[in-house]
């Protein structure tokens, strides 16, 4: 390994500066002097650009595209990159994307040779749009040509930004004699689709916020700023990762393993768990639309589709991040980029539990909020590509106020509630830089060399279990491997 660079404050620290980076450097810092912060004299749709101080790297991913794939390795060269910054671009005016979008770029070692990769964060409807949030690359060139936009022939920031701006106003222009008249006229009408069920989220989040009146305001307030008031915290977890600059040593001394990979760590106060079960009972009977977070909760919400989205990023970023940093350091390393959030909740009458399954997230979080229960118990068995997945680890029993964080290929299953209510708040992390390195890409379902114990099997995804669902699979015939679906 080169020397490390500090990833953690989203700043580069004692880096041996190489090619790409210098360039980056120099362009964010005259693009910076020239415009000033507010990007005066730039087209208005740029919103705001990272400056020069805030590029940040990640030491362990490199891109590498040599064999025209896109692949990830462990990079042993942190100084070659990649390199994110973060800008805001507003969509085409008058279109239904007609709104701010936060989004990150990321510049690969060859930069400005090849353009920078875009991830669009939070929730975007748009047809083009692929798994991480990345636009299909051809956006950078309706004509499909592949080259820069550019006189110089390289693709500087601005030809970035104004491809993605573009990607925001109107149906692609498909090279000449690639589409038919009538296939371009289905993509358009898709393209307009996805952009009108994005502006209607975005209505009912706001109608909920200013016409129905949030039931507790400072959680949009927290939402808004990512100022996360530390009364919201336990005392502990406050001191430890949110003030504690992520020190992993602390962090792992804070933590109790329940089994291995597992752990659960005291997190929030009753204060926040009340707030946000409140918040969800209030949206419940707003009238507006409730999506459910999965196929397997009926009764659940999602966090990101009340408005709560910001909240939720900065629970990520400040407490979620070190936490998976100091206990998952593969399937971290220094970010997540993505997370689906949302309320599970049991009750007698309504969903009572959940089948066996592993999540489709890198490492989820899920913290008890209430409210008073029996039974309800959290069984967890091994991890999905690692052997004994079916052998039975540890039934944790939830505590309000404590987080269990495990890998989302950890498989896990709700008991029964038999008493009360159970509310849980859970975010699904991801970090598509993982998804997409060769140690993710290259697991395997080994076979199973002892038999399953019967608290591990699933009804909805093993051929084996008594009840099974005629959709169940597992055991894989030898081909499907499905690591990032529910098991
Ligand atoms: O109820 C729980 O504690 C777990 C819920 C869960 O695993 C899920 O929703 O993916
Ligand atoms: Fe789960």
């Amino acid at each position: 390994m080169g020397e490390s660079p500090s990833v953690t404050s989203g700043k580069v620290g004692p880096l041996k500066v190489g090619r790409p980076v210098e360039a980056l450097f120099d362009e964010l810092r005259s693009i910076h002097q020239k415009h000033g912060d507010d990007l005066k004299g730039w087209p208005a749709y740029v919103r705001s650009l990272s400056t020069a101080d805030e590029i940040r790297t990640c030491e362990y991913a490199l891109f590498d595209d040599t064999d025209g794939k896109t692949a990830v390795q462990i990079n042993d060269e942190p100084e070659e990159g990649p390199w994110e910054i973060d800008a805001v671009i507003r969509g085409g005016e008058g279109t239904n994307y007609d709104r701010d979008f936060r989004i990150v770029l990321t510049f690969p070692g060859d930069w400005p040779k090849r353009p920078a990769r875009v991830r669009i964060k939070g929730i975007l409807h748009h047809i083009l749009l692929m798994d991480g949030n990345e636009p299909m690359p051809v956006f950078y060139h309706p004509q499909g040509t592949y080259a820069p936009s550019n006189t110089e022939g390289t693709y500087d920031i601005m030809t970035c930004l104004k491809a993605v701006h573009g990607f925001l106003s109107a149906p692609l222009k498909w090279p000449e004699g690639s589409m038919s008249p009538l296939q371009e006229r289905e993509i358009a009408r898709q393209w307009e689709e996805a952009a009108a069920s994005d502006a209607e989220r975005h209505e009912i989040i706001s109608k909920y916020r200013n016409d129905v009146g949030a039931k507790h305001n400072a959680l949009f307030e927290a939402a808004d700023s990512k100022v996360l008031p530390r009364a919201w915290f336990d005392a502990e977890f406050a001191r430890v990762v949110l003030d504690g600059e992520g020190d992993a040593d602390a962090i792992r001394a804070m933590v109790k393993e329940e089994c291995t990979g597992a752990y659960s760590f005291p997190f929030v106060t009753k204060e926040f768990s009340d707030m946000v079960i409140e918040e969800a009972e209030h949206y419940q009977q707003s009238g507006l639309p409730v999506r459910r977070p999965n196929s397997m909760n009926a009764y659940g919400l999602i966090l990101n589709e009340i408005g709560l989205e910001g909240l939720m990023d900065a629970l990520q970023q400040q407490a979620f991040l070190p936490v998976s940093r100091a206990l998952f350091p593969a399937e971290v390393a220094c970010r997540f980029d993505a997370h689906h959030s949302f309320l599970v909740h049991y009750e007698i009458g309504h969903d009572l539990g959940l089948d066996m399954h592993t999540d489709d997230s890198d490492i989820t979080f899920n913290t008890c909020l209430g409210k008073e229960f029996e039974g309800a118990g959290l069984t967890i068995c091994g991890v999905m590509g690692e052997e004994g997945m079916r052998k039975l680890r540890h039934v944790y029993s939830h505590v309000v106020g404590r987080c269990l964080v495990h890998l989302g290929r950890h498989r896990h299953g709700a008991d029964d509630i038999t008493k009360g209510e159970r509310l849980n708040l859970i975010c699904w992390n991801h970090n598509y830089l993982w998804r997409k390195s060769s140690p993710y890409k290259t697991l395997t379902l080994p076979d199973e060399t002892e038999p399953p114990d019967a608290q591990c099997l699933s009804f909805t995804h093993d051929r084996d279990h008594p009840n099974a669902k005629p959709s169940a699979w597992y055991p894989p015939k030898r081909s499907e491997v499905r690591f990032d679906k529910r098991v």
